[in-house]
């Protein structure tokens, strides 16, 4: 019942500047084929090394192979860490990928800007893993950014500096005691290293990857590549034509090793195709037999694998899904404050730290010798087993005490329980979800955590507002495919088709315009919608966000107030979205080391009188709610779209509970009058047997 974490990976990195990608120093190691003698199946993924040191070790390497051996970029390394995939590898096809498309067709995804290398990132984090997690002091609440430091110091201070790299000063430093008074300057001038030191790692990087790239050029045989186990293989690498394509498949599919090395080749030779691919063949054919080969070494439909591949341009993603993402807690304020519940656990042989300086709440698990589900602060509610990412939409939508909140997609209450403890306890937040059984845990979570400002309720979300309006602060993290969390529910690799996403993708619209007018925009404290889901698809996101400001004029984007985190596309594929959708924000498993996630926040202010414009293209697109169409919503009614006739019902929505019944024969009405609307269009109209709403309150105090 209890869940064993044994997870020793880095923490989510969070302190990335918002347009930087991962740097090198990011990827760790692989093993990628040594257990697999089964052709059929594709290798176990490991992460061999999260201590926080493969930037020196990738530094190390960088030199080893541009002084030794210039072809061993493949499957195995020199240094006697055979079957081990090298970082360099991965990395260096994401760099290649990149750079794919770059003279390639007209739907160019639009996917990074801003340098690989130009990341920010705080490897300081990962230091804190290496002191043992019995040694933190949460001395108090107010001061955890400082006691992390403070941890660093520590941590550090039994890990000298070598003779010719120590200053005086940090020779002073290591021989001072820490104290509370000498803390903070420790810390800095720790950090302030740290920073020195990455920058220079990442510059060394930086250079050693364009000698090896120059070195490459000039000496590298390209029609002599390395196989799998990075010797030059006998073969020159031929690109299978559409029948040998077929052949192989009909023989039962490729040798892994082969689908590696042809996933490098391809990639290789995209990165310089005129220079390297072979004559009479294109560009499409090279990419078509990348993303053929993705999809079966990482296990995804062909569709997916494009889909995503198209979106990133690189395979690491698809690598970090197959690495578990760390494991988080969030404290539950309403009952403990962090650094009791990190010395109680801590007490229980549980090895911990906090998350990173972007939240005061979490903590991330490394191991436990009790199952962390089942401790006696589990079942007292100190703690929700929340991953990170989680954090996110709440802080963005940072609930005030006393205010009137909607959480219209809320079980099982992680999002809830962390905005009741915001909140204090005070004001009222309605805990929504469509799915009755659902709201079983939820429930559970709300008493366990000691919620009590929490009114639990099961409508479809885009009965609101005729249910119920006037919230100060709305919460949509909306149901959607899950492409962020892959890693935890590998089945999202071959159940998502692109009716899934079309279906899904209609359905957010639907639920993102009642959440917006669900908003009360005279709210003296707030008047705020975040939308929030783990995918990362375009589709369900920007396209999304996109839709509400063209429907909703009387709303704009806001920064979220998430210090991290990708900025949200304003172009994709062809599609122009508002500009102001490069506010929103994107996490990715590969580069922030959290659940894919999106995030956006909506200011809601007062409707003017002018009609919302509408493209053809909209007025044509017919909302069809399918009966089959399940994902994950079990009671759902079929409304559809609430129209401009709408509005006097939305405007007069009463923010007392208490109107609903009035709402409900309005919502009756309408639904009839659009059935007549869509059997005049010759649609097949939702069938008329749900329940009213007002039945669905479900009971929460005991
Ligand atoms: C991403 S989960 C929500 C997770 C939750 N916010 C939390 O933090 O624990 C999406 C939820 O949306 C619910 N859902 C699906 N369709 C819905 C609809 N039409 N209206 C309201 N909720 C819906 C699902 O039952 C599911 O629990």
């Amino acid at each position: 019942m209890g869940r064993r974490s044994k997870n020793k990976q880095p923490p989510p990195e969070a302190l990335v500047s918002n347009d930087s990608l991962p740097s090198k120093k990011q990827l760790g190691k692989r093993k990628a084929t040594a257990e697999d003698e089964d052709s059929s199946t594709r290798p176990i993924k490991k992460v061999k090394d999260a201590d926080g040191k493969h930037k020196e070790r990738a530094a190390q390497k960088l030199v080893a192979k541009k002084k030794g051996n210039k072809k061993n970029k493949g499957g195995s390394d020199t240094d006697g860490s055979e079957g081990w995939e090298d970082v360099e590898d991965v990395d260096e096809l994401k760099g290649q990928t990149r750079s794919l498309f770059n003279d390639s067709d007209a739907d160019e995804p639009q996917v990074f800007e801003g340098d690989l290398d130009d990341a920010d990132l705080d490897e300081e984090d990962d230091d804190f893993l290496r002191g043992p997690a019995q040694e933190f002091d949460f001395d108090s609440d107010e001061e955890e950014d400082e006691n992390t430091h403070s941890q660093k110091s520590k941590s550090k201070g039994g890990d000298a500096p070598s003779d010719s790299e120590a200053t005086s000063d940090e020779e002073d430093d290591a021989d001072e005691p820490v104290t509370m008074a000498n803390m903070a300057k420790l810390s800095r001038k720790l950090e302030a290293r740290a920073a020195e030191e990455a920058e220079l790692a990442a510059e060394e990087l930086k250079a050693l990857a364009a000698a090896e790239d120059e070195d490459e050029d000039e000496e590298m045989d390209v029609d002599a590549p390395e196989d799998a186990n990075g010797d030059i293989a006998a073969e020159p690498f031929h690109l299978p034509t559409a029948a040998e394509r077929e052949q192989e498949k009909a023989s039962g599919g490729p040798d892994v090793h082969l689908v590696q090395r042809r996933m490098r080749e391809c990639v290789r030779v995209l990165s310089k195709f005129s220079k390297r691919a072979e004559k009479g063949r294109s560009r499409s054919e090279y990419v078509d037999q990348l993303i053929a080969d993705i999809a079966s070494y990482y296990g995804y439909n062909e569709f997916l694998a494009e889909k995503l591949f198209q979106l990133f341009a690189a395979i690491e993603f698809f690598e970090a899904n197959e690495v578990p993402r760390p494991v988080t807690i969030r404290t539950n304020t309403l009952r403990t404050r962090r650094r009791d519940l990190a010395q109680a656990l801590i007490n229980r042989g549980v090895t911990l730290e906090p998350i990173g300086k972007w939240t005061n709440l979490g903590l991330q698990v490394f191991e436990s010798s009790v199952p962390i589900g089942a401790t006696p602060e589990y079942l007292a509610g100190h703690y929700m087993l929340q991953a990170a990412s989680s954090f996110l939409p709440v802080i963005a939508l940072s609930p005030q005490p006393n205010e009137r909140v909607l959480d219209m997609a809320s079980a099982p209450g992680g999002k809830t329980t962390h905005m009741a403890a915001l909140m204090q306890n005070t004001g009222v937040i309605f805990a929504n979800d469509a799915n009755k059984a659902r709201t079983k845990s939820l429930t559970a979570n709300v008493h366990r955590l000691g919620c009590k400002n929490v009114v639990v309720c099961s409508y479809d979300g885009r009965e609101f507002p005729k249910v119920m309006g006037g919230f100060d602060r709305v919460l949509l993290d909306a149901p959607c495919s899950g492409t962020g969390v892959i890693s935890k529910d590998p089945s999202v690799k071959i159940n998502k088709s692109e009716r899934d996403f079309t279906l899904l993708s209609h359905l957010q619209k639907q639920l993102i315009l009642c959440a917006i007018d669900s908003v009360s925009p005279e709210s003296k404290t707030g008047g705020y919608v975040v939308y929030s889901t783990c995918s990362v698809t375009v589709d369900e996101n920007e396209a999304v966000v996109d839709y509400a400001l063209r429907k909703r004029p009387n709303v704009k984007l806001v920064e979220t107030g998430l210090e991290f985190g990708v900025k949200g596309f304003t172009q994709y594929r062809g599609k122009t979205f508002s500009p102001s959708v490069s506010m929103t924000r994107r996490f990715y498993p590969h580069v922030h080391n959290m659940d894919g996630f999106f995030v956006a926040k909506f200011k809601v202010e007062k409707r003017s009188k002018t009609r919302p414009t509408q493209s053809k293209e909209e007025e044509a697109e017919p909302i069809l709610v399918d009966d089959d169409f399940k994902a994950g919503v079990q009671e759902t009614s079929s409304t559809g779209f609430i129209e401009d006739e709408d509005q006097p019902y939305l405007e007069g929505t009463s923010t007392s509970p208490a109107s609903s019944f009035d709402t409900e024969l309005t919502r009756l009405y309408m639904t009839e009058a659009k059935r007549r609307r869509m059997k005049a269009k010759g649609l097949r109209p939702p069938p008329r047997s749900k329940p009213p709403p007002t039945s669905k309150m479900v009971e929460t105090e005991s």
